[in-house]
């Protein structure tokens, strides 16, 4: 079964959250709506909460979004010594998310205690995934090479880092649908590849220099896709979800449609 599009709640706090997810929860959505699917079947929405909300509402928005039954990831991006990002990660542990995430070029060390921390932090629970984000879909070959001064090609780079970050046991990487089919061909299938930079064709990119289209990113062999302003900002933001989960082929795998 695929995985449901991620929604990005970039929002500045939890009024502007409730008047967004208002519509999806009094619809009972799910990502295969309009189907009629046996309720076994049915995957909770998933959203993605970023520093901008989590800084300014915390730990009990988590709880909020878990009440009203959907899946969370926590996009908070931990870059810091060891030991500062293993002690973080069990604290974020205990809020119950499912998916969690770093920055690679933290190194191997700093990933393993990432996985140590969200371990001791979920005792007999299953502990969130955790992703390491490669390059920012933000940033493009010339950025690479004359700014961070890496000469490699991005592809390379991304492949590299999600190297590193399998062999520290993480569960997959945060990279653009483009350089997926090199990292799956470097970490192998299983390795998952959770992919923001997807627009609708038409929509204005903004700062995302990567991009796909929800379509394109399925070819290219995402496992999850990342979706912010092209929902968030739309005029109808249920009918654009239902229109990327089409594009990205919910559809297709759980129906006849
Ligand atoms: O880790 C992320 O989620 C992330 C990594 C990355 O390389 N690029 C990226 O855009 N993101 C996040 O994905 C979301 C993309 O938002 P939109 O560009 O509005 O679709 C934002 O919340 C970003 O913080």
């Amino acid at each position: 079964m695929r995985n449901p599009v991620i929604i990005a709640l970039d929002f500045p706090g939890k009024k502007e959250v409730e008047a967004f997810i208002d519509p999806f929860v009094k619809q009972k959505v799910d990502p295969f709506v309009k189907q009629k699917v046996d309720p076994e079947e049915q995957q909770q929405i998933w959203v993605k909460v970023g520093m901008e909300l989590y800084y300014q509402e915390g730990p009990q928005l988590i709880s909020f979004l878990k009440e009203k039954g959907f899946r969370i990831f926590l996009d908070l991006k931990l870059h810091d010594i060891p030991t500062t990002v293993q002690k973080a990660m069990n604290r974020i542990a205990v809020l119950g998310v499912d998916m969690v995430n770093v920055h690679a070029a933290g190194g191997t060390e700093m990933m393993k205690r990432a996985i140590e921390g969200l371990n001791s932090g979920s005792p007999g629970a299953r502990r969130p995934l955790c992703i390491a984000v490669t390059q920012l879909t933000s940033t493009s070959q010339e950025m690479l090479q004359s700014e961070l001064l890496i000469k490699e090609s991005m592809e390379s780079t991304v492949s590299h880092y999600a190297n590193l970050a399998k062999e520290s046991g993480l569960d997959g990487v945060v990279c653009s649908p483009l350089e997926v089919p090199h990292m799956k061909a470097v970490c192998g299938e299983d390795f998952l590849a959770v992919t923001p930079g997807i627009r609708l064709s038409g929509d204005n990119k903004n700062d995302q220099i990567r991009t796909a289209d929800p379509a394109g990113a399925k070819k290219l062999g995402s496992d999850f896709i990342v979706v912010g302003r092209s929902i968030t900002g739309s005029v109808d933001p249920l009918e654009t979800y239902m229109t990327i989960q089409k594009e990205w082929g919910i559809f297709h795998e759980t129906t006849n449609c």
